[in-house]
């Protein structure tokens, strides 16, 4: 086994590779250093057992401890799990989502980082099968009343069980460390209980975000640049509230395109990659560069589509 059975990069559309259909899937998000992950892959062998966690030394810790152990059933995903749980999970598709002792983020102008801010409830009564449950742990006691309050108001979603230094049979390293401590710990358990399901924000391929300009713009990359960025070499653009996106300036490929360096936001999530503009005798072509191929969402869509306006309008 190696690391790549084991870390899943998702396709720019956000599909996963199918296997074992039919096996139980289990997520857990935020999951440290592995513990639980591991014990519970090795609890659970009939089950598919994703990890979702934004940081990669956390990842690199805990793929070493799969590979070792050869854990056939873990699949890893390296980024922000309200992203990837939402875009990679099909509707009524998992069985337990576990959370232990996620970042609280006590400051009011913090809350947004909250995993469980804004439409994590719709997320979880999404991806959830029905019956299905969300577990979390957290020595905070006004952030579990904040989590049953905002996720137990959910249409789809009831609270199922509320515990008090429940002992699991599965812990975390946080876990055993607010134990050591004598701290309390919450246990939240909250059920779908109805059919939900929310909008993605990733749709259509690679192929779909192409534009091609005809007749052809010139072929003088600096000049092409200088049309996208500008005399400043950056430029901005948004489209609503929501999707924003920023062009650094350009580069010179090998194959004597132009890489124009882009980042880019949705509701907060962020992407960098580069949209490449191929000149051509009969026609420009403002596409997406395969290498940091990102995920294919609003604000990469519009960033493509204002390079070629901005193209075209020169
Ligand atoms: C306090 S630690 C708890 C780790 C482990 N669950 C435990 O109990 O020992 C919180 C973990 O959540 C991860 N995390 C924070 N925000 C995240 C997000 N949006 N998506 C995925 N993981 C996240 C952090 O990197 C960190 O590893």
């Amino acid at each position: 086994m190696n690391r790549g059975d084991v870390i899943l990069r998702p396709t720019p559309d956000c599909r996963l590779p199918v296997e074992r259909e039919g096996a139980p899937r289990l997520i857990e998000i935020g999951f440290g250093n592995g513990d639980f992950l591991v014990d519970l892959a090795q609890k659970r062998p009939e089950a598919l057992v994703y990890g979702v966690e934004v940081s990669h030394m956390c990842l690199e810790k805990a793929l070493s401890r799969v590979v070792r152990l050869k854990l056939g059933n873990v699949r890893l995903l390296c980024g922000d799990a309200r992203f990837l749980v939402r875009e990679c999970f099909a509707d009524d598709s998992v069985e337990r989502i576990y959370m232990s002792f996620p970042c609280p983020w006590p400051k009011e102008r913090h809350a947004r980082r909250r995993v469980t801010s804004e439409g994590f409830s719709g997320v979880l009564a999404s991806v959830l099968k029905i019956g299905g449950v969300f577990e979390m742990a957290t020595d905070e006691g006004w952030y579990a009343d904040e989590v049953e309050r905002i996720l137990g108001a959910h249409a789809a979603l009831k609270l199922a069980e509320r515990r008090l230094n429940f002992r699991r049979d599965l812990t975390t390293k946080y876990e055993r460390k607010w134990l050591d401590m004598g701290k309390d710990i919450h246990h939240l358990y909250i059920e779908k209980t109805a059919l939900w399901s929310v909008p993605r924000m990733v749709e259509g391929s690679v192929e779909d975000m192409h534009v091609r300009i005809a007749p052809a713009a010139p072929v003088d990359l600096e000049l092409l640049d200088r049309t996208v960025t500008g005399r400043t070499g950056s430029a901005q653009g948004r489209h609503g509230e929501d999707s924003h996106w920023a062009f650094r300036g350009g580069f010179r490929a090998a194959d004597g395109t132009l890489l124009e360096e882009t980042i880019c936001t949705d509701s907060g999530y962020e992407q960098k990659f580069y949209v490449k503009i191929v000149s051509k005798p009969e026609c420009t072509l403002v596409k997406l560069d395969g290498v940091f191929a990102p995920f294919l969402t609003p604000a990469v869509r519009f960033a493509i589509e204002d390079v070629a306006r901005r193209i075209q309008e020169r």
